[in-house]
């Protein structure tokens, strides 16, 4: 029988593929403190697995059209932001459609569709030039947005906290010298693929001012979260005891605050995502 060859997908089938891959993952990935995952739904009493297996499937139609959209207009500008915007506004609604109302992926709609378009642009840039690629998108103002009151822009308000939103128009910080430095020192240091990716979503959330966090538990929560995942960190990571320990630890801390680093998890599929993007 003849094998299939993947690269005679279109590039925009490809891309969407490696997002949707990134986002189970990520959902997959065990244990995660305060995240749903295989072993529980965290802190968490709306979502299950099954609800972020579906959600993220369902995602796959936005993340395709907004590769096309990049590949259609072809550079960045005012024309490609208001066709990410529009078709971002699609995927939420696919999201809430498929969720019951559930906000599963609102973060990484947003990540992965700006990184989705960058890679679009030039499919053979590596991760930190995709990552500035997709910054340059995010920082265009969207022409079809309307004002909204969400978490993040309470969040904002209340403590000045810049959110996704900044996190994309810096260029994703968290991801290109946080947590894809730590994959891939992890798994120089012989971690398994699944040590490596916590240790990552660790470092991520060692770095980052979650929204997530800062909703449901205020800085003094965002404080214990940073502080939790440098300490599983400094004990040697996931894939030593002292550091799973430490995990443990932060894992109940969460659970005990009802906080839940979704910020961080968003950008973890990010770091998948950018990880894979030179196999396209
Ligand atoms: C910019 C976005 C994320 C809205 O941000 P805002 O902070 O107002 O919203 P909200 O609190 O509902 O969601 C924020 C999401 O980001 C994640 N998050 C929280 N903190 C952070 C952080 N510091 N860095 C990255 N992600 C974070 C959370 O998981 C959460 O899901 C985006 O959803 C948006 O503007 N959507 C409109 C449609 C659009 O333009 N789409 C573009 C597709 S490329
Ligand atoms: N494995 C995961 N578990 C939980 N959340 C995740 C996971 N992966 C990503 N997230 C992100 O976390 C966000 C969910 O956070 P949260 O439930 O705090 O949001 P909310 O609905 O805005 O607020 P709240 O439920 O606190 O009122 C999602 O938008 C999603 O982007």
């Amino acid at each position: 029988m003849k094998a299939l060859n993947l690269h005679t997908l279109p590039l925009a089938d490809r891309l969407a593929d490696l997002a949707v891959d990134a986002l189970i993952d990520e959902a997959d990935l065990s244990p995660k403190p305060g995240l749903v995952d295989r072993r529980s739904n965290g802190a968490h009493t709306d979502m299950t697995l099954a609800l972020m297996h579906a959600s993220a499937l369902a995602l796959w139609p936005c993340l395709r059209q907004m590769a096309e959209a990049a590949e259609a207009i072809g550079e960045i500008g005012v024309p490609l932001r208001a066709a990410l915007g529009r078709i971002g506004r699609e995927g939420e609604a696919a999201m809430l459609a498929t969720t019951g109302g559930v906000n599963t992926h609102r973060g990484a709609i947003w990540a992965l569709g700006l990184l989705v378009a960058a890679s679009a642009l030039d499919a053979q840039a590596g991760p930190a030039a995709l990552a500035t690629r997709a910054g340059r998108i995010a920082l265009i103002d969207d022409p079809g947005a309307t004002p909204e009151d969400s978490h993040g822009v309470q969040i904002q308000r209340r403590y000045g906290s810049g959110g996704a939103r900044e996190q994309a128009q810096l260029g994703f910080p968290a991801v290109i010298t946080h947590g894809l430095p730590q994959l891939h020192r992890s798994r120089a240091a012989g971690a398994r693929e699944n040590q490596a990716r916590l240790d990552a979503l660790l470092a991520i959330m060692a770095a980052l001012a979650d929204t997530c966090v800062l909703w449901r538990a205020g800085p003094q929560g965002l404080a214990t979260v940073q502080q939790g995942a440098r300490a599983v960190l400094e004990a040697g990571g996931s894939a030593t005891l002292a550091g799973r320990r430490q995990l443990r630890r932060l894992d109940q801390q969460l659970l005990h605050l009802n906080a839940s680093p979704g910020g961080a998890a968003d950008l973890l599929a990010a770091c998948l995502f950018l990880d894979n993007a030179g196999s396209l």
